[in-house]
């Protein structure tokens, strides 16, 4: 890659590792102020691999950051019954200050009830409801991980964002909807695109950001992008690789053609994701310190 156009990556990977050391600094002064440390409950249910890795990860990293991780593994047959109830049983624990129940549930177990069940004091994924509404109304609460993520990639990489031209493609609750708010609220101007969008290309050509949240491997092509834009690439897609029975991964952007026209852009992997973890690690100290009623350092995070 030429000199040029690795200024251009914006590097998801250590911007993680220095958000990880903040939480790590911030969760030693929680233990010294409240006598315990942080502590974050992520729940499995099933054997889906990619899960079993992203959860094995979170539970290293709550650990390596210095506060305490337990972790629920349950078996796929587990019933929603059961599994509301193990909620029930860890919001009312105090060692806990956040809960997250890994996505995808299994079929029989309905997403929407679990997550309604959280408390949304506890809910440090941000898929509450009451988080929703609390992020639609500019009212402090969680924010996904993965939006938040982007967003502090995105203030970082280019400062104020007042005024630009954004277009998210993706309506999910997770990711599209919940980083057109985060948009709206540093005064971008903010266009959620999605399958039925007309003339996508044109419409993504006005943008100085473009967010890729569609869960399409490498739908967006650089010729689609106004010469400049900043790319945020949330897709991690596996697809075949040309060496026969591997696969590798990919974004929603066509990697190689936008690096060409972006102004800036996170690979995959390596951008987005490692910040979806950083960021868990970060929302569950901010859960700990308002749960606990002390005030955490502004700008600790
Ligand atoms: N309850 C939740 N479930 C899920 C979430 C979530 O935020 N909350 N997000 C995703 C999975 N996810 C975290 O849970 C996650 C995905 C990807 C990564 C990551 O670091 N990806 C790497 C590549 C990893 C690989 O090689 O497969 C990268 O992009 O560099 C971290 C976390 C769905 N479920």
């Amino acid at each position: 890659m030429t000199e040029a156009n690795a200024s251009k990556l914006i590097d998801g990977k250590s911007f993680a590792e220095g958000l990880r050391a903040r939480v790590a600094t911030a969760a030693s002064r929680f233990k010294a102020a409240v006598g315990r440390k942080a502590g974050l409950a992520v729940v499995l249910v099933g054997e889906d691999p990619a899960s079993q890795v992203y959860v094995r990860s979170k539970g290293k990293q709550t650990v390596a950051c210095g506060m305490s991780s337990f972790e629920h593994k349950l078996p796929a047959s587990t019933s929603e019954a059961e599994l509301l109830a193990l909620v029930a049983k860890l919001n009312a624990d105090q060692a806990v200050d956040g809960i997250l129940v890994q996505l995808p549930l299994p079929d029989h177990v309905d997403e929407q009830k679990v997550i309604a069940a959280i408390s949304p004091d506890k809910d440090v994924d941000g898929f509450h409801v009451t988080n929703a509404g609390r992020l639609a109304v500019g009212q402090p609460g969680f924010v996904p991980c993965t939006p938040l993520g982007c967003l502090m990639m995105l203030k970082h990489r280019l400062g104020s964002l007042d005024g630009l031209d954004a277009v998210v493609i993706g309506r999910s609750n997770i990711v599209g909807k919940p980083m057109a708010q985060l948009l709206l609220a540093e005064s971008c101007t903010v266009t959620v695109a999605h399958s039925r969008t007309r003339d996508l290309p044109a419409v993504v050509r006005r943008a100085d950001i473009v967010v890729a949240a569609v869960g399409r491997p490498e739908m967006v092509k650089g010729e689609w992008l106004k010469p400049g834009a900043t790319v945020i690439d949330v897709g991690i897609n596996r697809v075949p690789a040309a060496e026969e029975g591997k696969t590798r991964l990919v974004g929603d952007v066509d990697f190689a053609s936008a690096l060409a026209v972006a102004g800036a852009i996170t690979p995959v992997p390596g951008g987005v994701g490692p910040m979806t973890i950083a960021v868990l690690l970060r929302n569950t100290l901010v859960a700990a310190y308002r749960n606990a009623g002390v005030v955490l350092e502004k700008d600790a995070l």
